[in-house]
């Protein structure tokens, strides 16, 4: 068993809650009571690749706008969710992009994150061509799909899953760096105190 945390993290009326719950509950549901949003933490117990997880999403802009310092601490990876529709929500998806890269410049502790392109079903009133969402997630080396949370569960469960495969490989190579790193210091320490007690004999 292995816990992952995720964070989405919304932009501008991106729909990023009903993504999220799209992904939760296979549902589509619009809109919400404004109490909703109290509940920003979300629990699921999944099991991919043959491994029981306990997934923990926070949806940080529920509660506060767009505050990232907390999440960009302690979150596994990321959903970063943009409206196709709406250029200004894709300049905020840019901004929190560059943040997370910022807060993560040590390449150990880069995150996976994926880039997601929210109401593809609106693509007759698309102010985001997928091409150039496409180049920032090349330049920022993370993941990329448009998803429609009102038409569809399939493409929003894929890239959950395959954020998850990557979150899972990414801590298990921190996890084999801090061995080898930690058994690398034991095999100093051995080589010093044999070095010692050789030369004293
Ligand atoms: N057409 C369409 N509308 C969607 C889709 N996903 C969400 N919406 C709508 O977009 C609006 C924004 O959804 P919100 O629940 O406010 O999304 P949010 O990103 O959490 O936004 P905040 O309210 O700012 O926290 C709602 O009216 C949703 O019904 C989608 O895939 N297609």
């Amino acid at each position: 068993s292995c816990e992952v945390t995720v964070s989405p993290v919304q932009s501008q009326a991106a729909g990023s809650l009903p993504v999220l719950v799209r992904f939760l509950t296979r549902r589509f549901i619009g809109e919400y009571a404004s109490n909703a949003s109290e509940y920003s933490l979300y629990h699921k117990r999944l099991s991919i690749d043959g491994r029981q997880l306990n997934l923990e999403v926070f949806d940080p802009c529920s509660q506060a706008r767009c505050i990232l310092e907390e999440p960009v601490d302690w979150a596994d990876g990321f959903v970063v969710v943009y409206n196709i529709s709406d250029r200004t929500s894709f300049i905020n998806a840019k901004n929190i992009l560059r943040q997370i890269r910022e807060a993560r410049m040590d390449n150990y502790m880069e995150v996976p994150v994926c880039l997601v392109g929210n109401k593809q079903d609106l693509c007759h009133a698309r102010q985001v061509r997928e091409e150039e969402a496409r180049c920032l997630a090349q330049e920022n080396r993370c993941h990329f799909q448009e998803v429609s949370a009102a038409e569809s569960y399939q493409d929003i469960a894929n890239l959950f899953t395959q954020l998850i495969r990557q979150v899972m490989e990414h801590l298990k190579y921190r996890a084999d760096r801090r061995r080898y790193s930690g058994s690398k210091s034991m095999a100093k320490l051995i080589n010093n105190v044999f070095g010692k007690r050789r030369k004293s004999v």
